[in-house]
């Protein structure tokens, strides 16, 4: 039986300081490299360098040793094998804390590097940019990766850099004397994060890529293509959270993939955001985006207190529809999270300054309406990239034991717009009456499911959010509205009345236009109730639950 050595603890009292003079540096992204490259010289680092990495290094006039020289062995296969050789790996490999490797070392005249600067091939750009399955495939750095990997599990001896934003650090370290352990262990974790997400992406791509083989109708159970066998994201670090949705519970935000995003979002001004902060944000700006005119959504825990676009012809539209969504609910905009889809002006700050508001975000902020804002301490104000509204965007939840993957709940349908609803009772609306139903339509998608919402104008006048039947969420939307405010609404549903019992509430209430999906066995008795009370009802053979 054969064990594995166990490996020497540091005894190093300049907490594993180690001086570097030999470097293997193989980039793709070639900034900083000039610089790098001649810094290193000058430290008395000696440079060994793969094809095109030694070609720039050696045009700034830094010696340069090929690899070739190390392997002595061609770069072949297109540049497929360079170095991946025992040369190389070992001298990756050897821990200098274990005198059996320096020996084996010098047997075999296999130098040891002490440092590696890696960038790997850009794979996730290339599948990106619609390139070809070929072209994608090329794009999967090997080599590099292995250097990564063997450097990072040697980091007692060797500091490996995968980020020319590093090299300052890098630098400062070599001509310092050398990397701690600590730091290399740093390097180390930061490198075997960027492999990971790097083969995750690679995981994905084929998976998908099989997927697609499979087509349309492979999958008998979802009678549509087949799920990818793979499902992998990857997390940065964007910052610990001061607690999770309790206080009790430790949070921390992570970015994924390539967008800024929320997660990534600019902070202007404010306090650190709360987990519950960015639940809420996240919320806001995904309502505020499902309108074309200038809109601004107002959130209290996950659901809308108000949603309004502005009124045609408004001076300061998006101001307008401010004013108008926290019109809907003023008890509840207080302590809320406020997003808008176009650049928040001044008008709209002053009238903002008046609430207490937990977040403001947006496209950008004019200098005048910060100067309104950042005079409130406590506002945290975020620029936010507006998500891309793609049907291959996904929606992740985790469950106990697995995930969650759908596509994201797009507001483009057919039946997402009135020309594609069918009139089931009642007059038909004029362009004014259809606007504003539509404006309904696309303002009940961002309420919790069952939803009803009560529009005048392009504004919500009365919101019934995640009641566990649809009946109480007629009710409280009507109560919400108030007697004044529902008589002569229009109103929508997310989801088909499963009885006439919550129409009948909304059409009391003197509501006089109602959309919703249609598809109930009992339609017919809620197309009856509509043409009963002589109000009008369209179909939109479209559902938008939020859960
Ligand atoms: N095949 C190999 O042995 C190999 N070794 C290093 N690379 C990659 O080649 C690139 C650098 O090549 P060049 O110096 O020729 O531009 C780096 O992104 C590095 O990750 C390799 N390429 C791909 O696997």
């Amino acid at each position: 039986m054969t064990s594995q050595p166990s490996a020497p603890a540091s005894t190093d009292p300049a907490g594993g300081r180690r001086a570097v003079r030999r470097a293997l540096v193989s980039v793709y992204d070639k900034q900083g490299l000039e610089e790098l490259a001649r810094r290193l010289h000058g430290a008395g680092v000696e440079i060994v360098s793969t094809g095109s990495t030694a070609a720039r290094v050696a045009a700034a006039g830094v010696p340069v040793t090929p690899v070739e020289q190390v392997t002595g062995f061609p770069e072949c296969l297109d540049g497929r094998v360079k170095t991946l050789h025992p040369a190389v790996h070992a001298g990756l490999l050897a821990d200098s804390r274990r005198p059996e490797h320096l020996a084996q070392l010098d047997e075999l005249g296999i130098a040891a590097f002490d440092l590696v600067v890696v960038n790997l091939y850009p794979f996730a750009a290339t599948v990106a940019s619609g390139a070809a399955p070929d072209e994608v495939v090329e794009q999967i750095d090997i080599g590099g990766p292995a250097m990564v990997r063997s450097s990072a599990k040697n980091h007692p001896t060797v500091a490996v850099v995968v980020d020319p934003a590093r090299y300052d650090e890098v630098l400062a370290a070599v001509e310092g004397g050398g990397f701690t352990l600590a730091q290399r262990t740093s390097l180390a974790a930061a490198a075997f994060a960027h492999t990971a997400a790097y083969d995750t992406a690679v995981a994905s791509w084929f998976a998908q890529q099989v997927a697609d083989q499979a087509g349309a109708g492979d999958d008998p159970a979802a009678g549509g293509p087949a799920a990818p066998a793979f499902a992998g994201t990857t997390g940065a670090l964007v910052s610990t959270l001061r607690y999770g949705e309790n206080p009790h519970q430790r949070a921390a935000v992570y970015r994924t993939g390539e967008r800024a995003g929320l997660a990534g979002a600019t902070q202007l001004h404010g306090k650190a955001m709360s987990y519950n902060n960015f639940v809420d944000t996240d919320a806001a700006v995904r309502a505020a985006a499902d309108h074309d005119a200038p809109a601004v959504a107002i959130i209290k825990h996950a659901n809308p207190c108000g949603i309004a676009v502005a009124a045609p012809g408004a001076g300061d539209p998006v101001a307008d529809a401010h004013a108008r969504a926290h019109a809907c609910d003023p008890v509840s905009a207080f302590g809320g999270v406020v997003a808008a889809n176009r650049p928040v002006t001044r008008a709209m700050a002053a009238q903002l300054a008046e609430v207490f508001t937990e977040v403001v975000a947006a496209p950008a902020f004019d200098d005048d309406a910060l100067e309104v804002l950042t005079a409130k301490k406590n506002v945290r104000l975020l620029v936010v990239e507006p998500a891309p509204r793609e049907a291959s965007a996904q929606e992740w939840r985790r469950i106990d034991g697995g995930l969650l993957v759908q596509q994201v709940d797009l507001v483009d349908a057919p039946g997402d717009t009135p020309s594609g609803w069918t009139l089931a009772a009642g007059p038909a609306l004029d362009d004014a009456g259809l606007a504003d139903l539509e404006f309904a339509w696309r303002a009940v998608r961002a309420v919790k499911s069952n939803a009803i919402l009560l529009a005048r104008d392009g504004a919500s006048v009365g919101i019934g959010m995640g009641q566990v039947n649809r009946v109480d969420s007629c009710r409280l939307a009507v109560e919400r509205a108030g007697a004044e405010r529902a008589r002569g609404s229009v109103a929508a549903s997310d989801a088909f009345f499963p009885f006439a019992d919550g129409v009948q509430v909304l059409l009391d209430a003197g509501v006089r236009a109602v959309v919703q999906p249609g598809g109930s066995v009992r339609d017919a008795e809620v197309v009856a109730a509509v043409e009963a009370a002589g109000a009008t009802m369209y179909l939109t053979g479209v559902r938008h639950f939020a859960h």
